[in-house]
């Protein structure tokens, strides 16, 4: 693994951190490729039986489709600065991934709420190696049902990689809370391996 990647100390986790993954004028260069190269989607939720609009834009691509959220994504192919950042995560976290999820969260006001990447077509143990890119946003951890276990919030500046494997999405669920603080858009990178 990846010097830079380094472990936090989260009971009944496995996730790494590594601050400076992409340099900053590089990261810069990767938002802007994926803010005009994406093909940015307005999904919708169903929220008490009502469809609303999901507070970020989002898109996916890779080798085979995926149910997220209760929607079927189809894949699409890989753009070559998607397959780039992909090699890049690879060789760092020293495993593959055959499908990317992307977020765009426009403002402070775009969000994803509480949850766990635990889909069955994740496998038992998923591993989800997280790339951020633009404006920095906190996330947040905290454990399912220990009291006594603090939450841990983390900020995700541009060019930063988080890691999350082995049991943590059993244990653990993340967010990315709204924020009135005045932030710059950002784009979240998750890729993944999708085995069924
Ligand atoms: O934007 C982030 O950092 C989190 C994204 C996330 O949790 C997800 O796509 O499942
Ligand atoms: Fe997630």
């Amino acid at each position: 693994m990846h010097p830079t990647l380094q472990p936090l100390p989260m009971p009944d986790a496995e996730v790494y951190f590594a601050p400076d993954f992409i340099p900053g004028p590089q990261a810069d260069t990767y938002f802007m490729q994926l803010m005009e190269q994406v093909n940015w989607q307005q999904e919708s939720i169903k929220l008490f039986g009502k469809l609303q609009p999901m507070p970020r834009l989002t898109a996916w691509y890779g080798d085979k489709s995926y149910t997220y959220s209760g929607l079927e994504n189809k894949p699409q192919a890989w753009l070559p600065v998607l397959q780039e950042l992909r090699e890049q995560v690879e060789q760092a976290t020293g495993h593959t991934y055959n499908s990317v999820l992307l977020n765009l969260y426009r403002s402070g006001q775009d969000s994803m709420g509480w949850h766990a990447d635990n889909e069955q077509a994740l496998g038992p143990q998923p591993r989800i190696a997280s790339l951020s890119l633009g404006g920095e946003r906190r996330f947040a951890f905290k454990h399912r049902n220990r009291k006594d276990v603090e939450p841990v919030r983390l900020p995700l500046q541009n060019g930063s990689l988080l890691l999350m494997q082995g049991p943590t999405q059993h244990h653990w669920l993340h967010q990315i809370p709204k924020t009135t603080r005045a932030v710059q858009p950002r784009i979240n990178l998750t890729f993944r391996q999708v085995i069924s």
